[in-house]
């Protein structure tokens, strides 16, 4: 826990990502840690307490006419430095570098990325 990484988490339905998830979760919380748990549909951030949409937690734009949800920071932006240079992770990289980079001093910084697809 004191020297944070993205870390991907895959696996098939009812495999145990949720089970390996929450006692994760509550210890970070029992830290006074503030996770943020989103996920790509409302139905598997459900599944979460306090889980959100990607789009609502991070500002995701949705857009019916461009699939491929690009914001305007590009791959190679030193703002998309902070996750994944992916254009599916360019506006949670943006959220991220604006809350990390001003607070500095504020105890909310995010620190790890769990991604579930
Ligand atoms: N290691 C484990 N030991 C005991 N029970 C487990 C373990 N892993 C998972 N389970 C149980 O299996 C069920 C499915 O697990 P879980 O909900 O974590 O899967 P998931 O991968 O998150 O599923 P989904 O992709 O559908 O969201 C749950 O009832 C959970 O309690």
């Amino acid at each position: 826990m004191d020297n944070p990484k993205p870390v991907h988490i895959d696996g098939r339905a009812g495999r145990g990502k949720t089970y390996c998830l929450y006692p994760l979760i509550g210890a970070l919380r029992k830290e006074g840690k503030i996770p943020l748990i989103s996920a790509s549909s409302a139905f598997a951030a459900k599944n979460y307490p306090g889980g959100r949409t990607e789009h609502f937690q991070y500002g995701v734009p949705v857009d019916e006419n461009n699939p491929f949800l690009e914001s305007a920071i590009g791959t190679k932006s030193d703002r998309a430095t902070v996750g994944p240079a992916t254009s599916r992770y360019q506006p949670l990289a943006h959220t991220l570098a604006g809350i990390i980079e001003p607070a500095r001093n504020f105890p909310f910084r995010p620190k790890w990325i769990f991604e579930l697809p």
